[in-house]
């Protein structure tokens, strides 16, 4: 399932995040168009776990949808996680390494798509609960 209850009402929301790893070590950041929530913030690609699905069958669901890119479960390596507090929903995201992919990203819903080292991903305004998660790419790449 997608989504579980915690004790006090407000939903803890599963969702699948990706970062999607080049030749030179850049990761790859995708920007929310406007009109939708979280409107201009840079995040990694991925999306809400359905139900019926593993987080790794989102992923690779979510970058063919996302960006035309096509992996393989096996190719998704668990990094860390987010654990994040909005105030309508808790967000709980695993978030993924992708070094093997076939195709170049495209942006297939209107988002802006960079390449981006680890080290410069400060530069680029995130959702509140990626920050934590910019420590464990730095260290890995
Ligand atoms: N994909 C992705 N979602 C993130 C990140 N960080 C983060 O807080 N989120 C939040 O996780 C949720 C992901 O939902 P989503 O991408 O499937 O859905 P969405 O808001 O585009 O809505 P919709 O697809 O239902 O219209 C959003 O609330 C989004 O703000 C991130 O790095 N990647």
């Amino acid at each position: 399932m997608s989504e579980a209850m915690k004790e006090d009402g407000k939903r803890i929301l599963l969702v699948a995040a990706c970062a999607l790893v080049d030749a030179d070590g850049r990761v790859l950041l995708s920007q929310r168009p406007p009109g939708k929530q979280l409107a201009g913030l840079w995040e990694f690609p991925g999306g809400k776990v359905e139900p019926g699905e593993t987080p790794e069958e989102t992923l690779v669901r979510e970058l063919l949808e996302e960006i035309g890119v096509e992996t393989k479960t096996a190719c998704l390596a668990p990094l860390t996680f987010a654990s994040h507090s909005y105030d309508d929903f808790h967000l709980l995201m695993p978030l993924y390494v992708c070094r093997r992919f076939w195709g170049t990203p495209q942006p297939r819903e209107g988002q802006v798509l960079k390449w981006v080292r680890p080290l410069k991903m400060r530069d680029y305004p995130m959702p509140p609960a990626d920050a934590p998660l910019i420590p464990f790419l730095i260290d890995l790449l």
